[in-house]
């Protein structure tokens, strides 16, 4: 086991912690480390030199602030591991609940996590898959939380929001880590007892805007319609004229 596990009880059991002062990013560090990975393992960075947002987006993280991604070797499909978002969203909403009030907290399609309407949270998922079969070879999950600071970003609707700026209490990346890592330890307990379907209602239980009207961004066009659920596959579904529309990827906008 590494030694930056911490020492108090609240790590989870079967998972590695390595802490880096500085790294480019921490899931080009997991990319690096897959391929001789024994357990599934933490990567925390005190800062990150070329942090990656999803679509390619550059990731402004900040002092105070949580960067992390879990490396692990799932035995699963990667439409199983994409899956695995769901169950990051539902670990960092309740990790955040534990600071500020849950209510003010909601889980956006795929998976941004928001406090009082704008971002307080991302996702970024990254798998390797080899031709030789239908599994992952591996998958990392990366979170960036703002805890303690909300990074100047005028290129969204969802503007970063931090946990500290929004009147929740305070806490260091190494202990919120510990909790979110718990956290999702127990999503992956969930999901081999009562697989997806009780991910997915875990999910849909905090998500914004669910029954009302969302507008779907994809890179070719854009969809307004009532966001009626996410289905079995972790697909958007949205009512247009009538019609279930199903949208694998896209930015939601409301
Ligand atoms: O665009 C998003 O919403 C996803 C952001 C994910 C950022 C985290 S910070 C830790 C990890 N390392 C990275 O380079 N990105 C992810």
């Amino acid at each position: 086991m590494s030694s930056d596990v911490p020492a108090s009880g609240l790590w989870p059991e079967g998972y590695d912690l390595v802490v880096l002062d500085e790294v480019d990013s921490t899931m080009a560090e997991a990319r690096r480390r897959a391929p001789d990975l024994t357990r599934p393992t933490w990567i925390m960075a005190r800062e990150q030199t070329n942090a990656k947002g999803r679509r390619g987006r550059t990731w402004l993280g900040g002092n105070g602030n949580l960067a992390a991604t879990l490396v692990y070797k799932p035995w699963c499909t990667p439409a199983q591991a994409a899956a695995r978002s769901f169950m990051a969203a539902n670990a960092l909403f309740e990790s955040l609940a534990l600071y500020i009030d849950r209510d003010l907290l909601a889980l956006k399609w795929p998976n941004d996590v928001l406090l009082n309407n704008g971002k307080v949270a991302g996702i970024l998922l990254e798998s390797a898959s080899s031709a030789e079969g239908p599994l992952v070879d591996w998958l990392s999950i990366g979170v960036g939380v703002n805890l303690a600071r909300a990074p100047h970003d005028t290129r969204t609707e969802f503007p970063p929001v931090s946990l500290a700026g929004e009147g929740g209490e305070t806490v260091g990346p190494e202990t919120f880590l510990a909790v979110l890592a718990g956290h999702f330890a127990t999503q992956e307990g969930k999901l081999e007892a009562m697989g997806f379907p009780r991910i997915r209602e875990d999910w849909l239980e905090k998500a914004a805007r669910l029954g009302e009207i969302v507008t779907a961004r994809t890179s070719t066009r854009e969809i307004t319609g009532v966001f009626e659920t996410v289905d079995m596959a972790g697909n958007l579904i949205l009512r247009v004229e009538g019609r279930e529309v199903l949208i694998p990827a896209a930015d939601v906008y409301f």
